[in-house]
């Protein structure tokens, strides 16, 4: 069962939600970056569990222990980074009654159907959000090296249930526009503790969260993320290409259902007058005038910010009584889930579609940077 991505830069997890850590092994970095371990510290924290109600209470310091990989001066040395996290708040007697009667909508089920009784449940095991906070290590380190690179990556949670944030202004590229974008990405980087970029709407979207929660539900929600300063030419067609690249790591992420570029499922409905991006050339660069492509045509980078969006369903694990089956007698029963859930996973996996954007983009320029012109 792999658990790796990426071509020149590649990436592993390890663990589960109750074993004595989770972690991941990154291979491929470049050599000489020195980490910055507070910065990486403040990253992680953006996306621990326990934050408040609209969080699990499972309170996780997630300090990301860098275990290989660096020199005494703290930089990237060129043998495997490998980072280890440990799990020091488990409760597995909530999942006593899971064992054999499998959550609705969770990989309970599907893991019972692989590997037969021998999966480890408790906490989701390795199918567990907690998954997303190796990657939050790997990809926070991929956003200081992109970062020197001129490459910014920042997301907001775009909508919970019915309520909307104000979008990132990406889909126009001109220069007010990316002024603007610039702008947003800002105020998301102030350390504000709900990443809505309106504060209204994250108030609204809390009242949702605490609203299903005080109804024994759960709500979904769409996260939009967006990478600024990617040079043009970066990819690869067919089967590598940016889009590839993010959609196979975001599918990595627990609970995502969707993922859309620029326009996304929008597009079906224009004409092509009104979703191609012009070009006009602007101090000397090709440059799309629009960005409906959401930064990238043929797999390739057009030089416009990297936009996408990704959907994430409402968390399975809710404490209203659900129809399920019993494996060892096999049977009707009815479930009901005891312990710790996030009633909206989607407030965490911000900082985690910064990680995966992040890993993905850094891994597109290391193994398909743009020729050099002859
Ligand atoms: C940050 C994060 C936190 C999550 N927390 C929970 C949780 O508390 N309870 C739960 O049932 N699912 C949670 N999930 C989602 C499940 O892990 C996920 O639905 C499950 O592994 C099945 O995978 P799938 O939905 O991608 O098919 C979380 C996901 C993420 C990204
Ligand atoms: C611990 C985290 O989230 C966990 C993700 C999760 C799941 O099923 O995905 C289930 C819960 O695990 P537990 O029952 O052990 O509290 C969450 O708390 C984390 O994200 O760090």
């Amino acid at each position: 069962m792999p658990s790796t991505f990426g071509n020149a830069l590649r990436v592993t997890v390890f663990g589960q939600s109750h074993s004595q850590a989770v972690g991941c092994v990154v291979e491929g970095l470049p050599s000489g970056h020195v980490v910055d371990t507070e910065a990486l510290g403040r990253f992680m924290a953006r996306r621990a569990p326990g934050q408040g109600p609209w969080t699990t209470p499972r309170k996780e310091a997630d300090l990301p222990r860098i275990v290989s990989g660096l020199n005494p001066g703290g930089a990237t040395c060129g043998a495997p980074l490998a980072v280890v996290i440990e799990n020091t708040n488990t409760r597995s007697r909530d999942y006593d009654n899971l064992m054999a009667v499998p959550r609705p909508g969770h990989a309970d089920y599907t893991a019972w159907a692989k590997w037969h009784g021998n999966q480890d449940v408790p906490g989701g095991g390795h199918f567990s959000g907690r998954l997303t906070a190796p990657l939050c290590a790997a990809g926070g380190i991929a956003l200081q090296i992109l970062a020197g690179h001129g490459v910014r990556v920042g997301a907001h949670l775009l909508s919970v249930a019915d309520v909307r944030d104000e979008p990132l202004c990406a889909l126009d590229n001109a220069p007010a526009s990316r002024a603007r974008l610039e702008s947003q990405l800002d105020a998301l980087a102030d350390g504000r503790t709900f990443p809505t970029i309106d504060a209204a709407a994250g108030k609204a979207m809390l009242a949702a969260i605490d609203d299903a929660r005080r109804e024994l539900d759960s709500v979904g929600g769409v996260v939009e993320c967006v990478a600024t300063g990617m040079p043009a030419g970066v990819g690869s067609p067919m089967f590598d290409g940016i889009e590839n690249l993010i959609a196979r790591a975001a599918f990595g992420v627990p609970a995502v259902k969707g993922v859309e570029f620029g326009r996304g499922f929008e597009a079906a409905r224009l004409r092509g007058s009104e979703d191609n991006d012009p070009y006009r050339m602007v101090d000397g660069a090709v440059t799309p005038v629009t960005n409906n492509a959401g930064g990238a045509l043929g797999g390739i980078t057009t030089g416009a910010p990297v936009l996408f969006r990704m959907a994430l369903k409402p968390t399975s694990s809710i404490s209203r009584p659900q129809e399920s089956v019993d494996l060892t007698s096999g049977s009707d029963a009815t479930l009901e889930v005891h312990g710790r859930h996030d009633p909206c996973v989607a407030t965490r996996a911000v900082p985690v579609a910064e990680a995966i954007c992040a890993l993905a983009l850094l891994d597109a320029l290391l193994s398909f940077p743009p020729e050099p012109q002859a």
